[in-house]
C-alpha cells in the first residue's frame, strides 16, 4: 500500500529537523531531503519502510558526511547570480543611471547586504533580482524557489493574516493547513501571534512581520529582503536577524538590503551601491 502524502510530508519534515540536529548542513540537508522526496514519490513506498525513522536515516547520513574523503568541501551552489545589470530611468535629458554595471553572487548558505544611500538603487536592485523590472543591460540568474519581501508591504487589507497565508502557500505548492502552521511558526519565531482580524487593521510592525513571513512561507532557497524590519521594535529587530542566521545555517542565500551597518560585520557578502547618481 502507498503512503499518504501527509505521511511523506511529515517524514520529510521530521528527516529535515533531525539532519540540523545533527549538525548537517543547510545544503547537504536540502539534498537529502529533496533525494528521499524523489525516491518516495517516484515509488509510493512507506517512507518508514524505505529509509527508517527519520532520526535513524539522519545519523546515516551524519555518519557517511562525516567520512574524510580527502576533497576539499565543494562550493555552495549559487543561488543568485547578478552580471553586469545596468537600469536607467526616464527619457532623453532626464535619462538618470541607477544602477551601473552592478555584479553579485550569492550562493547557498550566504547572507549578503546591500547598502547605499537613499536613491542608490537598492530596492531597484531587489525589483529587477525578483523579476519584477527588467535590467537595460545585464543578466540576473536565480536558481530554485525565491521569497522577495518588498520594501511596501503589499497585503490585502479587508483579508486576514491567514488567509495571506493560503494564498502565498498555495502559489509555493503548499495546502491550507501546511501553509497556516508554516505561517504561525514563521509568526511566532518573529514574536507574533496572528489574529483574526483583516490585516488593515495591523500595527505597521506587525504588517512588515506579515511581509517577511509570507516571503520566508515554504522556505525558498533565495530570500529577497527590502529594508524588511521598518516598524520593528528593538527585540522584534533582533529576532529578525536571528531568522536571518536561522536561514542562512538552513542552506538559504539571504540577500538584505539595510541601512544599518552594525550587522555587516557578521554577513558574508556587502554590495555597497555607494551615493545617489
Ligand atoms: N519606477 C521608477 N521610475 C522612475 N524613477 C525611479 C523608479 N523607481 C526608482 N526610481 C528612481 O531610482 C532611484 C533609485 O531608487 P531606489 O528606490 O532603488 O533607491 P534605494 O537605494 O532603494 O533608496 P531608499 O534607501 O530611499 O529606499 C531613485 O532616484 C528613484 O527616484
Amino acid at each position: 500500500m502507498s503512503a499518504a502524502p501527509q505521511a511523506v510530508e511529515a517524514w520529510l519534515a521530521d528527516l529535515t529537523r533531525a539532519l540540523r540536529r545533527e549538525n548537517v548542513d543547510g545544503w547537504h540537508c536540502e539534498q537529502v531531503v529533496a533525494e528521499a522526496g524523489r525516491h518516495l514519490s517516484d515509488g509510493g513506498e512507506d517512507p518508514v519502510a524505505a529509509f527508517g525513522t527519520p532520526q535513524e536515516y539522519a545519523r546515516i547520513v551524519a555518519a557517511d558526511l562525516a567520512v574524510d574523503d580527502g576533497e576539499p568541501p565543494s562550493p555552495a551552489a549559487p543561488r543568485l547570480v547578478v552580471t553586469g545589470v545596468r537600469k536607467s530611468y526616464g527619457r532623453g535629458a532626464r535619462r538618470r543611471p541607477v544602477l551601473d554595471g552592478v555584479d553579485l553572487v550569492v550562493a547557498a548558505g550566504e547572507v549578503a547586504a546591500v547598502v547605499g544611500p537613499n536613491g542608490a538603487g537598492k530596492s531597484t536592485l531587489l525589483r529587477i533580482c525578483a523579476g519584477l523590472e527588467s535590467p537595460d543591460a545585464g543578466s540576473v540568474v536565480v536558481t530554485g524557489a525565491l521569497g522577495y519581501c518588498p520594501q511596501q508591504p503589499a497585503l490585502v487589507d479587508l483579508l486576514r493574516a491567514e488567509e495571506h497565508f493560503d494564498l502565498v502557500g498555495a502559489g509555493r505548492g503548499m495546502d491550507t493547513a501546511q501553509a497556516r502552521r508554516a505561517g504561525g511558526d514563521l509568526a511566532a519565531q518573529l514574536a507574533w501571534i496572528p489574529d483574526r482580524q483583516p490585516v488593515g487593521e495591523l500595527s505597521g510592525g506587525t504588517r512588515q512581520k506579515l511581509n517577511v513571513v509570507l516571503a520566508a512561507l515554504g522556505d525558498p532557497g533565495l530570500l529577497l529582503l527590502d529594508e524588511p524590519y521598518q516598524g520593528f521594535d528593538g527585540e522584534a529587530f533582533l529576532d529578525f536577524w536571528e531568522r536571518v542566521w536561522h536561514w542562512r545555517d538552513a542552506g538559504a542565500a539571504v540577500v538584505v538590503v539595510t541601512h544599518r551597518p552594525e550587522q555587516l560585520k557578521r554577513v558574508d557578502i556587502v554590495l555597497d551601491l555607494g551615493g545617489p547618481r
